[in-house]
C-alpha cells in the first residue's frame, strides 16, 4: 500500500506564491511604496491578468516575481524555490530554465527565421528541445507555415506568435507577459491572446499576463486588481465590461 505524501511534499496547486510583498522605491524625496504587502497566488495551468490604474504596481508585482527586480521584504515562490534568497547567478539560471517572457516589443532577432528565433533560447542554454513540443507549441500558434519566414515577412501579430512560441518551447513553469498585445492591432491582439489562452487549455500553461486593456484581460480566467500597491480586487471569468467597471471605480 503506498502511503500519502506528506503536506511538505504534496505538490502546491499553485505555480508562483507571493506573500507580504513590498517594494520600495528610494527616491530624492519622500520614498516610493511600489508595492505595499501584496498576497497572493497563481495558479497552475490557469491564465490571470494583471490590472490596475498607472503607477499602481502592476510592471513592479511582475518583475519581483520574475527575479528582474529584488522587493524590499515580503516573499515570491515559484513552485518550491524561494525567489528571495537567490543570488544574481541563481536568478539568472532560474529565469533562463524556468521563466518564460513576452514583452510588448517581440525582441526577434532578424536575421533568423522564425524556427530559428523559437529555438535560440534552448540553443544558447545548450538544452535540447523536445521535437514532440516544438510540434506542439508551433500547431498551437498556428506557425506551421510560416517557420521558415524572416521576421520582416511576418505581420506584427505573426512575429508576436513567434515570440510567444519561443517562450512556451522550453516548457517554463510560468509564461510572464507584459502588455503582449500592446504594439498590435485589435485583430492581432485576439489572435496572440487566443494562442496565450489555447496554450493554457492545450499545454496545460501557467500565464500572468499585465494589461491595460480590457478586452485582452477578458480572455483570462481571473483578474486581479492592484491600486496603490495593493491588491484590491480579484474576480474570476469577467467579461471586458466587468473589467471596465472595476477599473472605473478604481480610478474614480
Ligand atoms: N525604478 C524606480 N524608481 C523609483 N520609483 C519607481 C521605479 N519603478 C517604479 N517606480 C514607481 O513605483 C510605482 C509603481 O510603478 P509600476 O511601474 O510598477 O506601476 P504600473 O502599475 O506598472 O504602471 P503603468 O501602468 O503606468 O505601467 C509608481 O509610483 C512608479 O513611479
Amino acid at each position: 500500500m503506498s502511503t500519502p505524501p506528506s503536506a511538505a511534499e504534496a505538490p502546491t496547486p499553485y505555480a508562483v506564491v507571493v506573500q507580504g510583498l513590498t517594494k520600495v522605491y528610494p527616491t530624492g524625496g519622500e520614498p516610493v511604496r511600489a508595492l505595499d504587502g501584496v498576497d497572493v497566488s497563481f495558479a497552475r495551468g490557469a491564465f490571470t491578468a494583471i490590472m490596475g490604474p498607472s503607477g499602481s504596481g502592476k510592471s513592479t508585482l511582475m518583475h519581483c516575481m520574475a527575479g528582474l527586480d529584488t522587493p524590499t521584504s515580503g516573499s515570491v515562490r515559484l513552485g518550491s524555490t524561494e525567489l528571495t534568497s537567490l543570488d544574481d547567478k541563481r536568478l539568472t539560471l532560474l529565469r533562463r530554465d524556468r521563466i518564460g517572457f513576452v514583452f510588448q516589443s517581440f525582441n526577434l532577432l532578424p536575421m533568423l527565421t522564425a524556427r530559428q528565433n523559437i529555438l535560440l533560447p534552448a540553443q544558447i542554454a545548450g538544452r535540447p528541445v523536445d521535437p514532440e513540443r516544438f510540434a506542439h507549441v508551433v500547431k498551437v500558434t498556428g506557425l506551421a507555415d510560416r517557420l521558415d519566414h524572416l521576421p520582416a515577412k511576418l505581420s506584427g501579430g505573426q512575429q508576436q506568435r513567434v515570440a510567444v512560441a519561443r517562450a512556451l518551447v522550453g516548457g517554463p513553469e510560468v509564461l510572464y507577459a507584459d502588455e503582449p498585445t500592446g504594439n498590435l492591432d485589435s485583430r492581432s491582439g485576439a489572435e496572440v491572446l487566443s494562442f496565450l489562452r489555447d496554450s493554457v487549455r492545450d499545454l496545460e500553461q501557467t500565464v500572468v499576463m499585465v494589461t491595460h486593456d480590457p478586452i485582452a484581460a477578458s480572455y483570462a480566467d481571473r483578474v486581479v486588481f492592484l491600486r496603490d500597491g495593493r491588491l484590491v480586487d480579484d474576480v474570476a471569468h469577467p467579461t471586458a465590461q466587468d473589467v471596465l467597471d472595476r477599473l472605473a471605480a478604481l480610478e474614480g
